[in-house]
């Protein structure tokens, strides 16, 4: 048996709609690592994360988790994966703690275990003095606690997140990062799209850039600053050093 070294391995993951929006990418995240997936608006990011996760079909290209082909057996790869957008979509008759006995339901998990991991992501994610309240009343940011939880609620191995952070406030952001690292820490991979690159700058172990559905740039903040030949740089000035041409060009 081959041995599994990556997380998530793509290869020529390609998508095209009037034109490219993921132009044969490869990318590769290995297990336990933060990564963050940067680009400017349109770069395709979306679009390979939603490949990523089972929602979108490629037109052409390759995708691995832990060594499953998520093409041929999606089934398998999705076991072992989490999905958060920032349009989260959860149940809205339901309470924090239904729709989280739920969805753990749907991955045959056994009630009691359903109960407490329920208990303890309401309780980290500060949802615990709303976890009996519907989600209907509930504000665009518990909203997206309520479905991190959920997508959480399997204990998956790979957290795919498309800007997990739009619209929440400090506290609530804070909350999901800790949330985030506290994974990591226990074996969890993420691979997360943001547009707030100190976020990125302070959490991702490493980053990749694309651009017109390309991987422009890669490494860690200090393999990125040598890069682009700026010393002690923000990502931020990185980022647009590296962005610049592409969106001269677009
Ligand atoms: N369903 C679709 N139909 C047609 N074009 C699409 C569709 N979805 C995405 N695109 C196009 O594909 C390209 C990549 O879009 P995508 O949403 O992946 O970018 P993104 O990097 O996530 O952008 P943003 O940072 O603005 O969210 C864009 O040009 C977009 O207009």
């Amino acid at each position: 048996m081959t041995p599994i070294t990556s997380a998530l391995s793509v290869q020529g993951l390609t998508k095209c709609y009037d034109r490219p929006a993921v132009d044969e990418l490869d990318l590769t995240i290995h297990g336990g690592e933060f990564y963050s997936l940067l680009g400017p608006n349109g770069a395709g990011k979306t679009t390979t994360l939603r490949m990523v996760a089972g929602l979108l079909k490629p037109d052409a290209g390759a995708i691995s988790i832990f060594g499953v082909d998520a093409l041929a057996d999606p089934v398998a790869a999705k076991r072992m994966t989490a999905w958060v957008s920032d349009e989260p979509m959860i149940y809205d008759k339901l309470t924090p703690i239904e729709y989280l006995e739920f969805v753990a339901g749907l991955w045959g998990i056994e009630t009691s275990t359903a109960e407490a991991r329920a208990l303890e992501l309401c309780s980290w994610l500060g949802l615990g003095p709303h976890a009996q309240d519907r989600c209907e009343g509930f504000s665009k940011g518990m909203r997206q606690k309520v479905a991190l939880a959920g997508a959480l609620v399997h204990e998956p191995r790979l957290i795919i997140l498309d800007e997990p952070l739009t619209g929440l406030d400090a506290r609530s952001a804070r909350l999901v990062k800790d949330v985030l690292a506290e994974r990591v820490r226990n074996g969890a991979t993420v691979i997360m799209t943001t547009h707030i690159l100190e976020v990125a700058e302070r959490m991702a172990e490493r980053i990749g850039v694309i651009a017109h559905g390309r991987l422009i740039a890669e490494g860690t903040l200090a393999e990125l600053r040598l890069k682009a030949g700026r010393g002690e740089s923000s990502l931020e000035d990185i980022f647009l050093d590296i962005t610049e041409e592409t969106s001269a060009a677009a």
